[in-house]
């Protein structure tokens, strides 16, 4: 499947070939101390690699989150490119969590680093922020969705802090009456229902993010309604670490839940390189287990 296939496409066959696990790659300097490695640039490429190595063929998902390469400067970037690489060579799909926010013009300019095509920093998805708007973000989805590329729109988030802004109903706009992270998600909804062909499309390219840690009833997210057409991927971080309990996957997300991408960071991480193979091999039939 090539590249320029749209991202919801090539989403749908990683759950049907490995199933709906995403490993994050969170190098916390308190892992990277347990797995034997220093806080440094070096640190982190090597986590990350290693990572991948475990992942690949086991899992079709991992997200990398920026801050922890960062961290480390010019140096952490360098480092992240060459993981970024080898995961996408290793075959897995690439969602870089950076949580990338602004005006237009610059929002379009973090789609460019992180989803043109040849870019150093190239991903197959990214996570952005609609704080400044929907119409903020149209330029990056427009690009994302000529190069085949996805992007996951925080909606509700797995943070406990979160909820009194993403839960705030809007005044203004055709979406008066609905809350932040409804208005959101319904905005992702209708964008990827706009699409050409979108009605023989598995899954959308454009995602949300809501946490599984969040009840998203209270939220405003319509979990009874017949699942969209088509299907919406969504980010569920929160399961492992965070709390959130595999066994309720089905009642978190209801009617969404064929979308869900089950991602989790330290609950897999913490194996420490000599059991993260075996700690991923399990998880993914965990997941399998909940997963419509
Ligand atoms: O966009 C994300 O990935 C994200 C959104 C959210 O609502 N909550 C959330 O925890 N995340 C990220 O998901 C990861 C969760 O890590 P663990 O709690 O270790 O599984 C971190 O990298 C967070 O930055």
């Amino acid at each position: 499947m090539s590249d320029a296939t749209p991202f919801g496409e090539r989403l749908d066959a990683i759950f049907a070939a490995y199933g709906k696990l995403c490993v994050g790659i969170d190098p916390h300097a308190s892992l990277l101390d347990q797995w034997g490695l220093p806080d440094s640039a070096e640190g982190v490429r090597e986590f990350g690699l290693r990572t991948v190595d475990a992942v690949a063929g086991r899992a079709g998902i991992v997200k990398p989150q920026v801050a922890f390469f960062e961290r480390h400067g010019a140096a952490g970037y360098v480092a992240l490119e060459r993981v970024l690489a080898e995961a996408r060579d290793a075959g897995l799909l690439v969602i870089a969590d950076v949580k990338r926010g602004d005006i237009g013009t610059s929002v379009e300019a973090y789609g460019q680093a992180w989803l043109r095509p040849g870019s150093g920093l190239e991903s197959d998805a990214m996570t952005i922020s609609a704080y400044q708007g929907l119409g903020s973000i149209d330029g990056v989805l427009t690009a994302a969705d000529s190069a085949g590329k996805g992007v996951f729109v925080l909606a509700a988030t797995s943070n406990p802090e979160a909820a009194a802004i993403q839960r705030a109903v809007l005044q203004q706009s055709s979406r008066a009456g609905n809350t932040v992270a409804q208005a959101i998600t319904a905005g992702v909804i209708g964008w990827n229902q706009g699409r050409a062909d979108a009605a023989s499309r598995p899954l959308g390219s454009v995602g949300v993010v809501l946490g599984a840690t969040v009840d998203l009833r209270t939220s405003g997210i319509d979990l009874d309604a017949e699942p969209p057409k088509p299907g919406l991927p969504v980010l569920a971080p929160g399961f492992g670490h965070q709390g959130a309990e595999l066994s309720d996957l089905r009642a978190i997300y209801g009617s969404l839940a064929g979308g869900v991408i089950v991602s989790e960071s330290r609950s897999i991480l913490g194996a420490g390189p000599d059991g993260l193979a075996e700690a991923i091999r399990r998880r993914v039939n965990e997941v399998g287990a909940a997963s419509v």
